[in-house]
């Protein structure tokens, strides 16, 4: 498998953050050697390696292990299909829902790999609209499908406990390639993630 599970930290990587953190921690008044926080460093470390382990994934290598021949060429939804991201502002969480379609071309995917695509780009330091983007991007040079349409709905932690401070205000990006070019295709890709059906 070309993903792995986040155990194995870098070790160089780790020392390195965890001196960084160790300055943070100091920095905001705190002090580095009480006993609350004096492991603090390495596991934020190892919190902030997972948290962008996208970038030492290979998107299209994790879709090509599960390609399908097959005829089937009506819209595929994944819908719902939850991320953690961190805004490459502020560096913090920005969190929500993707909904993904795609119409095959000959040629189908292993249902698991979208929601791990999802991951590979949202596991980085990204903005909304260009993780939008990579996803639609990375399905549609590796499927070449007749269509692909991602939407993403998200809220972003540096508008809700900084900043502008707004609790309600949720943002939704979306993508469209091919056949959900055209209005009706689209429609009812919009239609069917808006359904109820779990
Ligand atoms: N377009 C876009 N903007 C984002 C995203 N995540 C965070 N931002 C915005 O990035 C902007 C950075 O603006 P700056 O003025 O440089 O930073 P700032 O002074 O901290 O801005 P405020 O958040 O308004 O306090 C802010 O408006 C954020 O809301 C995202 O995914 N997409
Ligand atoms: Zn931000």
């Amino acid at each position: 498998m070309s993903y792995k599970f986040f155990e194995e930290y870098n070790e160089e990587t780790t020392e390195g953050m965890m001196n960084n953190y160790r300055d943070i921690i100091s920095g905001v008044g705190e002090n580095p050697n009480r006993e609350g926080v004096m492991k603090t460093p390495e596991r934020a470390a190892k919190a902030m390696q997972f948290l962008t382990q996208g970038y030492s994934l290979d998107a299209e290598k994790i879709l090509k292990e599960a390609v399908f021949n097959e005829s089937y060429d009506e819209m595929v939804v994944v819908k719902d299909i939850e991320l953690y991201s961190l805004c490459e502002h502020h560096m913090l969480p920005f969190f929500g829902k993707a909904h993904i379609a795609y119409i095959p071309n000959g040629k189908i995917i292993g249902l698991s790999k979208l929601p791990r695509v999802v991951d590979v780009f949202a596991r980085r330091l990204q903005v909304q609209e260009r993780l939008t983007h990579d996803i639609l991007e990375c399905l549609n040079k590796t499927l070449q499908p007749q269509g692909v349409a991602v939407v993403i709905e998200a809220v972003h932690m540096c508008m809700m406990m900084r900043g502008v401070q707004k609790q309600n205000s949720a943002t939704t990006t979306s993508g469209f390639r091919g056949q959900f070019k055209e209005i009706e295709t689209r429609n009812e890709f919009l239609k069917l993630i808006s359904s109820d059906l779990k």
